[in-house]
Formats: C-alpha cells, sequence, structure tokens
C-alpha cells in the first residue's frame, strides 16, 4: 500500500500542493485526475522523491519513505514512467532495454522478455534508434523500462497523451493486464475519463493543488466529478 498524507508541496515560491492525501491499496488501481495544471505530475514526483515536500508524509507498505532517494524507492518496487517521456533518443529500441537491464540491481535478462511479452510489438523495432519512434511506440517503450526493474508499483503519468487511437487501445490492454493478472499496483494519471472509468478502481480528483474528491470508480459518473475535469 502507498499512502500520502498531508503533503505539500511548492516550486519557490509557489505552493502547489495543500495537504493532499491519497491511498493506493495494493493490488488496486487509482487514477489521479484533474484539469491541466492542479499538481497531478508534481504529486506523482513527489511519490517518486523526484520533489521533497514541504510537509507532510508518504509511506510504502507502512514504512516512512518521506526522505528516501528515487533509487531506494526503485528497490522497494516502484517504478515511474514520466509523461511524454523519452527513452535515450540515440540508442535503439534493443539497446535501451539492455541499458535498463544493465542498471537493475537483479540483472536477469528474463525481465526484458516479460517485458517484451506486454508489449510484442517493439520486436521488430529493435534496431531502431528510440528517437525514431511514435509517440505511441515511445511510450510503450518506456513503460517497457520500468517493467525490467519489476515493479510493484507502478505510476504512470497520462501515458496516453499525444497517442493515436489504435495504440491507446493497446496500451489499455497493457495496463489492465499488468494491474488484473500480473497483480501490479497502479497509481494512473489520465485525463481521457472513458480510460479511467474501464481501469480503475477508484479514482482522486485534483483541483488547484488539493483533493476535490475521491471514491470509487462509480462515482465518476456523478455531475459534481464531471464539473471538477471539464475545462
Ligand atoms: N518546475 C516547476 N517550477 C515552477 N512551477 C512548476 C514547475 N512544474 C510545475 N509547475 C507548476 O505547478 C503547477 C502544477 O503542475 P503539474 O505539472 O504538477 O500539474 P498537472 O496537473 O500534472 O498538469 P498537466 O496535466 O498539465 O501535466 C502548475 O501551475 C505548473 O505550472
Amino acid at each position: 500500500m502507498l499512502s500520502v498524507s498531508d503533503v505539500d508541496v511548492r516550486y519557490g515560491r509557489a505552493r502547489v500542493l495543500h495537504g493532499v492525501s491519497l491511498e493506493v491499496p495494493t493490488g488496486s488501481l487509482v487514477c489521479l485526475m484533474g484539469r491541466n495544471g492542479v499538481g497531478k505530475t508534481t504529486l506523482l514526483k513527489t511519490t517518486m522523491g523526484l520533489l521533497r515536500p514541504a510537509a507532510g508524509r508518504v509511506e510504502l507498505e507502512g514504512e516512512d519513505i518521506t526522505g528516501l532517494p528515487t533509487h531506494q524507492r526503485v528497490r522497494r518496487g516502484m517504478a515511474f514512467v514520466p509523461q511524454g517521456h523519452v527513452s535515450f533518443p540515440q540508442l535503439t529500441v534493443w539497446e535501451n532495454l539492455q541499458v535498463t537491464l544493465e542498471a537493475t540491481s537483479h540483472r536477469q535478462a528474463s525481465a526484458v522478455e516479460e517485458a517484451l511479452a506486454v508489449f510484442p510489438t517493439l520486436r521488430p523495432l529493435f534496431k531502431r534508434p528510440a528517437g525514431f519512434l511514435s509517440g505511441g511506440q515511445r511510450q510503450q517503450l518506456a513503460i517497457a523500462r520500468a517493467l525490467i526493474t519489476r515493479p510493484r508499483l507502478l505510476l504512470l503519468d497520462e501515458p496516453t497523451e499525444g497517442v493515436q487511437p489504435s495504440v491507446i487501445d493497446e496500451i489499455e490492454l497493457a495496463v489492465r493486464r499488468l494491474h488484473r493478472q500480473a497483480g501490479l499496483t497502479v497509481l494512473l494519471v489520465e485525463q481521457y475519463l472513458d480510460l479511467a472509468l474501464r481501469l480503475a478502481d477508484s479514482f482522486v480528483v485534483l483541483d488547484a493543488g488539493r483533493v476535490a474528491h475521491a471514491g470509487p470508480v462509480a462515482e465518476l459518473h456523478d455531475e459534481s466529478v464531471r464539473r471538477l475535469l471539464s475545462v
């Protein structure tokens, strides 16, 4: 279980998160939603240790990890795929996967095969430099690289942004399998309401750096929640 409690985050003098709390129970898929600029990415980065909160706590499986550096969070089973993530653009798809494997603590080559089983469409692209991939292919490579670390908790920041519809379906299928079959716990930032409705168990909506609503996914049908998501 991931638990974020009363987190405040500032960029310089600007306070971006105001006492945000959320829970991601083990084995669940929680969708973090809200309009542009409300603080979703800031919350994921804080969870991953890329930003330090001015106040509040982050706990993983009951242990306080607020002060833990990012690489140690990775060792504890957390992985983060940033929004619009570009892998090493000059390296081929294969090299990107290998470099990631070499950086893991387990170094088991079977992890690459496991990641490719989730995204088999990457196989014919092995020799292509990552910089020449389409938006959807880059996103698949980014998630595959995160999977090589063998995470238990995956933080995904808008994996469908800028991705063509057919590839959105592939990403949705992959996330569903990872969650339902492989049992991965997922915190997903997603603006696309229908996708959230299909994938998530529960959701949290941020508005201006505060939790405006949180609940089971069925409540996403409520007019009061939809108003918080419409531009
Ligand atoms: N490095 C930074 N320095 C200063 N302000 C920042 C920085 N990064 C983000 N912000 C500001 O913090 C607020 C929250 O940004 P954040 O990226 O967390 O929002 P978001 O909900 O993820 O938005 P989006 O959906 O557009 O990615 C915004 O007002 C943004 O302009």
